[in-house]
């Protein structure tokens, strides 16, 4: 990019989302490169200043429904490549952050049109073959959410290059947004491809070079993502792919004097542990670095007497189910009022009822898939069995738990009598909705409980026709909940609509997908030009004379 204009960001746009319907090409092409991604099986490097390297230390990545298929294996990390991943985000820093803004957004802009594009079957086909994912699932994630983030993110970065002080006469204030005084490390989950993308990307955009830790589950997905950028025109070592254990990565860059920021999605648990290390470890480092993480969730649907019953359990079966319920922001738990309960429960049994689980890439007709890995069903299943022996608790519908092909667990509804019931209060993480049905008259008391009773505070949906119900159930869930939906389930979030993020134990709520996310990136300098420097020191009042 040139200095001879001030080019302005394409105004972004969210990608729309295609059908996959009997009959379209995006369908016929999807097909066609799933078949292809099942045929081969990849050796996944790790990716350091551009360059390959093999650890030898290997491990497997399977697809969820049918554990017989490995999709990859990969070479893991150690101290050593996570302290050459360091020194290559550390050389290619200069000319990265020297760049300038436009050029730098360039290479995320053309990601996004490569993705919306070509790459489209290759992204949407490997989250659904790795993640279980359905082709709209995949859709809405691997390709339409990514191309989202990199659309928006460039334009909101601009936004805020543009935000100047003002000047007086004969001065010129300016800020220069620089990226941080180091590196930045990505850590990601397994369930979204598209936050996989963006945690290295967001801050890479602004200036800065990043090590990036993929979920091991989920190292297939995320080297697609690798290879879009690096087909985009990612220079090497701007970002550093070091897949691996996560002490075995995490507790070297922590301890890198260099270290001057984190940017995290997982679970609370590991949020946490990392912060006290990163505190820990604070007279090593050379400034405070940023800590950003968006982590787990209890997310709640509360139904009022005056709510539609048919809309309330359609939100509550998507809410709950879609994905396998693996969403941060899935519907875990739903009060219900008694009034309406026979109605809802009706509709939403027979919805999930309807519900067919399989293999996702193979059969485009299922709903739902299977769960990430043999850890995830573990804890799932203990959920499950916890319900079934506990007087407190009953299974409205599902319960079967079945590994023997792919790691599937059946969409299953809980009804409760203890609304401080374990399974109103723990994360699952998986297809398991637990409801809690409470008498009409208790309505305070029910929403008071509601925002007590889980650490979290992610996600959340009322639902009521009642306008003073609406507003009072927003006034008093406000700190419940960092995405709070009206009438319309607690999932599905989309990149400039709807920023998203939670606060109490849901993180550090600095809102994916947005102007203040990316602020966390920069550290802003302040800088005086004064056209007519004073030189003399003395001040008029000190002049002689009344
Ligand atoms: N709030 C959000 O926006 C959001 C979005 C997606 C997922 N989540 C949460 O993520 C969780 C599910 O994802 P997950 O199972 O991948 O989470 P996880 O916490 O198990 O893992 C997240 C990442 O952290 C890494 N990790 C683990 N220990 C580490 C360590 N000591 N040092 C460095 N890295 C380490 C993992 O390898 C992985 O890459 C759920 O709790 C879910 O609610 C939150
Ligand atoms: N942003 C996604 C959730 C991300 C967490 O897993 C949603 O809104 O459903």
């Amino acid at each position: 990019m040139s200095s001879f204009g001030n080019f302005r960001i394409p105004a972004p746009f969210n990608e729309p989302v295609l059908s996959y319907a009997p009959g379209t090409a995006e369908r016929r092409a999807l097909k066609a490169r799933i078949g292809e991604l099942s045929r081969e099986e990849l050796e996944i490097p790790l990716v350091i200043g551009g360059k390959e390297v093999r650890t030898g230390k290997l491990a497997d990545v399977r697809a969820p429904h049918r554990h017989a298929h490995r999709l990859a294996r990969f070479h893991q990390a150690g101290e050593a490549e996570v302290n050459a991943a360091i020194a290559a985000a550390r050389e290619a820093r200069p000319a990265w952050a020297a760049m300038p803004y436009q050029a730098r957004a360039a290479i995320f802009l053309k990601a996004a049109d490569l993705l919306a594009g070509g790459w489209r079957p290759t992204l949407n086909g490997a989250t659904m073959l790795n993640q279980s994912k359905t082709p709209y699932q995949a859709e809405i994630d691997s390709c339409c959410e990514i191309a989202d983030f990199w659309r928006f993110n460039a334009a909101f970065g601009e936004q805020i290059l543009a935000e100047q002080p003002i000047s007086s006469p004969g001065v010129w204030n300016r800020v220069e947004y620089r990226p941080l005084e180091g590196f930045v490390f990505a850590v990601t989950p397994f369930n979204f491809t598209s936050i996989a993308a963006n945690l290295p990307t967001a801050p890479a955009l602004m200036g800065n070079t990043v090590v990036w830790k993929p979920a091991s589950s989920t190292v297939y997905s995320n080297w697609f993502v690798l290879k879009l950028l690096e087909a985009a025109g990612l220079p090497p070592g701007v970002i550093n792919f070091v897949p691996g254990s996560g002490r075995a990565v995490g507790d070297p860059v922590l301890a890198s004097p260099e270290f001057a920021g984190i940017h995290f999605t997982g679970s609370t648990a590991v949020f946490q542990g990392m912060w006290r290390t990163i505190a820990g470890n604070l007279p090593r480092y050379k400034g405070y670095p940023r800590i950003v993480g968006e982590t787990g969730g209890k997310d709640f649907i509360f139904g009022h007497a005056s709510a539609d019953p048919d809309a309330l359990a359609t939100a509550l079966c998507r809410g709950a189910f879609e994905a396998q319920g693996q969403k941060c922001s899935a519907a875990s738990r739903a009060y219900v009022p008694e009034s309406l309960w026979p109605r809802v429960k009706e509709k939403l049994l027979a919805q999930v009822a309807s519900i067919k689980m399989g293999d996702p890439a193979e059969d485009f007709s299922v709903f739902m898939g299977a769960v990430i890995d043999r850890g995830a069903f573990d804890s799932i299943k203990s959920y499950v069995e916890f319900a079934k022996s506990s007087p407190e608790a009953k299974i409205l519908a599902g319960g079967e738990c079945d590994d023997s092909v792919g790691y599937f667990v059946s969409p299953t509804v809980v009804q409760v009598t203890n609304p401080r019931h374990k399974l109103m209060e723990e994360e699952i993480f998986g297809p398991v909705l637990t409801i809690y049905v409470y008498p009409d008259a208790k309505l305070d008391e029910t929403v008071a409980l509601c925002d007590a009773t889980s650490p979290y505070a992610l996600t959340g949906a009322i639902f009521a026709q009642d306008r003073a119900v609406v507003e009072q159930l927003g006034e008093k869930l406000r700190d419940a909940a960092g995405n709070f939906y009206v009438n319309d389930k607690p999932t599905g979030a989309v990149v400039g609509q709807q920023p998203f993020g939670g606060a109490r134990a849901s993180g550090t709520n600095d809102k994916a997908g947005s102007m203040w996310n990316l602020i966390r990136w920069v550290s802003p300098r302040t800088i005086k030009e004064n056209f007519a420097p004073p030189t003399r020191i003395e001040y008029p009042h000190q002049a002689s004379g009344e």
